[in-house]
């Protein structure tokens, strides 16, 4: 049996949140300039109050500027393209976050084109996509990026493995991929429709399980020793009626075949708040034209 290292997000995101606090006083310092990320959510989801509640805190904590803004549900598409548009102009607003899912009546690719690209700490304007496909500076998904920096820290030198994404979002999935090319891994990005996903999976020296499936991914499905990084948080319901939360991975049919494994809660979560910090503190040192 293999002993399976548990990969801890929550503290490795801690030191960064450690770091990028340091830099922010230096840039405070040196500069006079407080990095600003504005966040906006609309109707009052309560999964996606606790996200904006620990998003909030943290960029606090981190010496940056974090301005909220809540709108009702029934906001209007026009309302919010107003919004964005006066955080676009507003020079003390670095970063601009509108959290996602939104109400059904409003267009989000709409809302995520108006975002200026310069602000998009999420990465998910297409200008941002696109910079990222040919290798050019931009704002990378926080996600993803997190699950890169845990890669580059737990897992063997990554060129020349064999990375398998499953799920082909353009929030995750297809960010994951580039990023893990950008690598030079050999990528497979696997998906609902793939043919044959437990044999596709087993080929993965590094698995990245992005699907939204609790416990897709079962033990028997991976190469022994794989580094698994499980992307998922799904709240489920167990045999005594009980809420949890479980990622797209079976955790404990994993250990003991993986060489190394994210939990969740506790994994990835935590490293795509950091990297929001991160986004934004780069975001704010582009847009003053201090070199970072
Ligand atoms: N525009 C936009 N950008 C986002 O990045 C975005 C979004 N919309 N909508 C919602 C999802 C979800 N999301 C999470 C971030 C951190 C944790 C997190 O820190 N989770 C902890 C705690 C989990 C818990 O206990 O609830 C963990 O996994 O350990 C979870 C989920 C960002 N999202
Ligand atoms: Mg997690």
């Amino acid at each position: 049996m293999m002993d399976t290292r548990w990969i801890d997000g929550k503290a490795f995101a801690a030191r960064m949140r450690a770091e990028i606090a340091a830099e922010a006083a230096d840039l405070r310092a040196r500069h006079g300039l407080e990095p600003g990320l504005a966040v906006v959510l609309v109707g009052d989801d309560p999964a996606s109050r606790i996200y904006v509640r620990n998003k909030v805190q943290q960029t606090t904590e981190a010496g940056m500027r974090s301005l909220e803004h809540r709108l009702p549900a029934e906001t209007t598409e026009a309302e919010l393209v107003a919004l964005v548009e006066a955080l676009n102009r507003d020079r003390a607003v670095h970063g601009i976050l509108v959290q996602l899912p939104l109400p059904r009546h409003i267009d989000s690719a709409r809302i995520l084109a108006t975002i200026a690209p310069e602000k998009d700490v999420d990465g998910f304007h297409v200008v941002n996509a696109g910079r990222l496909a040919v290798g050019l500076d931009g704002l990378v998904p926080c996600t993803p990026l997190g699950c890169l920096l845990l890669l580059k820290a737990f897992a063997p030198p990554l060129a020349g493995a064999r990375a398998v994404v499953v799920g082909r979002s353009n929030i995750v999935g297809k960010p994951m991929a580039q990023l893990l090319l950008r690598e030079s891994c050999t990528v497979t990005i696997a998906h609902s429709r793939t043919r044959d996903l437990p044999e596709e999976c087993r080929r993965a020296d590094i698995l990245v399980a992005a699907v939204g499936q609790p416990e897709l991914v079962r033990g028997d499905w991976l190469k022994p020793g794989a580094i698994v990084i499980d992307v998922g948080i799904n709240r489920v319901t167990d045999a005594e009626g009980k809420a949890r939360i479980v990622g797209d991975v079976a955790f404990k049919e994993a250990l003991g075949v993986a060489g190394a494994i994210t939990p969740v809660p506790g994994g990835v979560g935590p490293m795509t708040i950091a990297c929001l910090l991160r986004n934004t503190l780069t975001a704010a040192r582009r847009q003053a034209g201090i070199a970072g």
